[in-house]
């Protein structure tokens, strides 16, 4: 069953088209990567998706609700970290969390148990000036999870991270997929960084969608030769 149907969508800005006539589906519950080189478009179709920029032409339909007035109805359904995630340095973790919180209403009980998710108990109460940029992506998870979302979207969670800060996102996404049952839409521009965690992924280069690809096609890194030559071989 698909949680997201993105139909002949295009993005003009200023008289370039960003997103061209792009059609995906995204099943509920998958990991879905979106990979491409920088520029090709990933941040916006992302707040396109979650509803923070409208679409030129066509239609996106998200758990059944279809776009209106070129806008994505998310009925509240999506968590977002997109480019990167913000917070006031002077602030510990747990008090940046609680001013996103009181807008959306949790309580205590909820705000531990998305701490606890996200491996933010140990940093929970320092400065998050003081944070590593691993740690700055995990409380942008937590921000992003406050609103209890069925579809998490993830733009390069994994960007400027060292070896160890990647696998240990690339673990707590996993987590996510598995126990909290979300669906995940995540980007990046380097493909090994995705290959081993997505149920399936879109190479999407100049706005276009070269191909979709499954996780046995991406699981054994062999995929790598065939990436390039698509992304490359593309004007
Ligand atoms: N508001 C805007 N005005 C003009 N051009 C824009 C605007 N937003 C995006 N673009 C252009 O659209 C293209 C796609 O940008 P986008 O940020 O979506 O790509 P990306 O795949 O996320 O790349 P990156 O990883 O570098 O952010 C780029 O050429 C960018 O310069």
């Amino acid at each position: 069953m698909n949680y997201l149907k993105i139909e002949n969508l295009t993005k003009t800005i200023k008289n370039i088209e960003i997103l061209q006539n792009v059609n995906l589906e995204i099943l509920k519950g998958e990991i879905f990567g979106l990979i491409g080189p920088n520029g090709a478009g990933k941040t916006t179709l992302m707040k396109i998706l979650s509803g923070l920029s409208d679409i030129t032409q066509g239609t996106v339909i998200l758990d059944g609700n279809e776009s209106k007035q070129n806008r994505v109805f998310t009925g509240g359904k999506v968590g977002i970290l997109i480019e990167n995630p913000a917070s006031y340095g002077w602030l510990n973790g747990y008090e940046n969390l609680k001013i996103v919180a009181q807008t959306q209403k949790n309580n205590k009980e909820q705000l531990d148990k998305i701490i606890q998710i996200s491996g933010l108990e140990d940093a929970i109460y320092m400065k998050t000036a003081k944070y590593s940029l691993g740690m700055k992506q995990r409380l942008g998870i937590a921000m992003a999870l406050l609103n209890n979302p069925e579809l998490l979207i993830l733009d390069e969670p994994l960007n400027g991270l060292d070896v160890e800060g990647v696998a240990q996102i690339r673990e707590l996404i996993r987590k996510l997929s598995r126990e909290e049952k979300l669906t995940i839409l995540i980007s990046s521009h380097v493909l090994s960084e995705l290959d081993k965690i997505c149920d399936r992924a879109a190479f999407i280069k100049k706005g276009e969608i070269l191909a979709v690809v499954s996780h046995n096609d991406l699981k054994d890194g062999g995929y790598e030769e065939k990436y390039n030559q698509l992304v490359k071989g593309r004007k």
